[in-house]
């Protein structure tokens, strides 16, 4: 049966040292791959959410540096002290109110404090000497940061009783007679609900930002709006410790975990220049997100990769084993077929692996085969030449004392007991001498062939050189005479009918000394008592069997 286990080793054996280091090349590789393609998703990711806050504090400039402007250009059309204090002036601030959702009052208030025209009609001859807006317009522009103004009694839409109620900005421009004497102030309240209408439109503008919330932070660092999901819960406080409303930070987003536990992904704005509206009023936009959410697709990405890993493991691990069978089959295959040989089969090692190493083993080991069997059949020929009679092919005398070796042996264990017979032909000098030597041999050679025919198998026949002939055989110690003569009758039946050579029918007898051995005796000591008893039949007559007798 082949045996494979040798090449089986092999194949795990080369699967080991070519998909491990690989396998494991490959692992590190994508490792490092799946780190530095996370720190860029994570970045792409914190980028994207700061782009947002940048967005929002810019827009958020931008909206009010409009509103800033649609102040000063009212407070252009004052073309006379006089002029705010009409009709025309209260028309102008309702006409604004209308077209600019914005502002929620709009006053103007002379050089006492005094309101002499107002939006609605609203507060219209009140004192405002106590406003903020008022004290710090008198010598030009002024914008208030978010503030209460409990008088406005105000009907701007549903924002205005929200949370937002009752809180503004203040954008208020002092107006200045040539002479730079005051001559009134310009006041206007911008809506909060307002900035929050501009945040929340912001912040759920950007598709796929789900869990979104923007913070909107004063100069002291409390937050004045927030802007989410009314179904969003979780904390915010403000990061102690990140530096994030240090101007020139260089960190613009950070992971952050609230006091609940909760992960987000924050970022805020850049500090905005102090020429900026927004940066005159210290205002900062915090945007986060749930860091769940937010890094989604680092988890994505994280999950692909570990896939195309496993993936590329696999592949390499199935290279492996097709590259080991492809050097391990043939090997096996050169060791299937040395057993075959070595079982008696006649096969050729095979070659053509297309593997220039196992190509040379395989051609080496059939020339070892090769040059094995021949000595073996040389060997063979020897063992041949040196126990057979080169004339007739029956054993020689080597043979037969070997054999007698083995037998004596075997008799030892099995208690049988030896007959030698010596056999002699009768008148064969004669033939030699009238028909030659050549005819002579050719009935040496068919006197081998009957002989052969007449003793069994089991019983061992050798030609000692001229006419003589010895056979050996065993039996158990009742059986063995009445054995042997029973092949003795049988070997003088083969010379009855005579023996034709060259064309003459030859009459040539055989006579038999027959020796039986006792318990113990070995057939060394028999063959010459079995010579005597030849000789006593050659001298009784010829032609017949002697037993030999202790006494003869
Ligand atoms: N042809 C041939 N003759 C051989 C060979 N070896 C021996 N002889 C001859 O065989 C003869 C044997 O002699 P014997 O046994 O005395 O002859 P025989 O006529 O059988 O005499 P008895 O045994 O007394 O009957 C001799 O003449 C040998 O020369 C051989 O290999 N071939």
């Amino acid at each position: 049966m082949p045996n494979f286990v040798v090449s089986r080793s092999l194949s795990t054996e080369l699967i080991l040292r070519m998909a491990m280091p690989l396998g494991a090349f490959a692992l590190a590789l994508m490792l490092l791959m799946g780190v530095l393609a996370e720190q860029r998703e994570r970045q792409f990711i914190g980028n994207s959410l700061n782009g947002i806050a940048q967005r929002t504090a810019t827009t958020l400039d931008y909206q009010l540096g409009e509103r800033v402007q649609d102040v000063i250009q009212l407070a252009w059309l004052a073309t006379t002290p006089d002029y705010f204090d009409s009709a025309a002036a209260r028309r102008l601030f309702d006409n604004k109110l209308m077209r600019q959702p914005a502002f929620a009052w709009i006053g103007f208030a002379d050089a006492q404090g005094l309101l002499l025209s107002a939006s609605n009609n609203q507060l219209t001859g009140r004192s405002v000497t106590d406003w903020p807006d008022f004290r710090e317009a008198r010598h030009g522009l002024h914008v208030a940061d978010l503030h209460a103004e409990p008088l406005l009694d105000l009907h701007a839409g549903s924002a205005a009783h929200g949370p937002d109620s009752g809180r503004f900005l203040g954008i208020s421009q002092g107006i200045l007679s040539e002479q730079m004497a005051l001559e009134g102030v310009l006041i206007s309240k911008v809506r909060w609900a307002w900035i929050r209408e501009l945040v929340d439109d912001l912040r759920t503008g950007h598709d796929g930002q789900v869990g979104l919330e923007i913070y909107l932070i004063d100069r002291h660092g409390k937050v004045m709006l927030v802007s989410r999901d009314p179904e969003v819960q979780g904390s915010f406080t403000l990061p102690a410790s990140s530096g994030l409303l240090e101007p020139g930070s260089p960190r613009v987003w950070q992971e952050h975990a609230e006091a609940d536990g909760r992960r987000y992904l924050m970022t805020w704005s850049a500090q905005p220049p102090d020429t900026s509206l927004i940066g005159t009023l210290g205002w900062r936009v915090i945007v986060r997100q749930p860091a769940e959410i937010a890094l989604g697709p680092v988890r994505t990405l994280r999950l692909q990769l570990g896939v195309a890993a496993g993936l590329l493991t696999l592949g390499i691990l199935l290279l492996a084993w097709i590259q080991a069978r492809r050097i391990s089959r043939p090997l096996a295959r050169i060791a299937a077929t040395a057993d075959a040989i070595a079982h008696g089969e006649s096969r050729s090692i095979p070659t053509g692996s297309h593997l220039e190493e196992v190509d040379s083993l395989a051609r080496a080991l059939q020339q070892m085969i090769d040059s094995l069997l021949h000595s073996e059949r040389e060997r063979s020929q020897l063992h041949h030449l040196a126990h057979r009679d080169t004339l007739t092919g029956l054993h020689n005398r080597r043979a037969l004392e070997l054999q007698m070796e083995t037998a004596a042996a075997r008799v030892g264990r099995s208690g049988e007991q030896f007959v030698v017979f010596a056999l002699d032909l009768d008148g064969f000098k004669q033939v030699n001498d009238t028909l030659g030597h050549a005819a002579g041999d050719d009935l040496l050679r068919e006197v081998a062939r009957r002989l052969l025919k007449a003793v069994r198998r089991e019983e061992m026949l050798a030609r000692l050189g001229g006419d003589e002939f010895v056979v050996l055989m065993m039996s158990t110690p009742d059986q063995l005479v009445s054995h042997a003569n029973i092949v003795a009758a049988r070997i003088l039946a083969c010379f009855e009918d005579g023996i034709r050579v060259d064309g003459q029918t030859l009459q040539v007898g055989c006579s038999i000394g027959a020796a039986a051995g006792l318990q113990g005796e070995l057939p060394e000591t028999l063959l010459p008592r079995a010579d005597e008893a030849l000789y006593e039949a050659k001298r009784n007559g010829r032609g017949r069997l002697a037993w030999w007798q202790a006494s003869s």
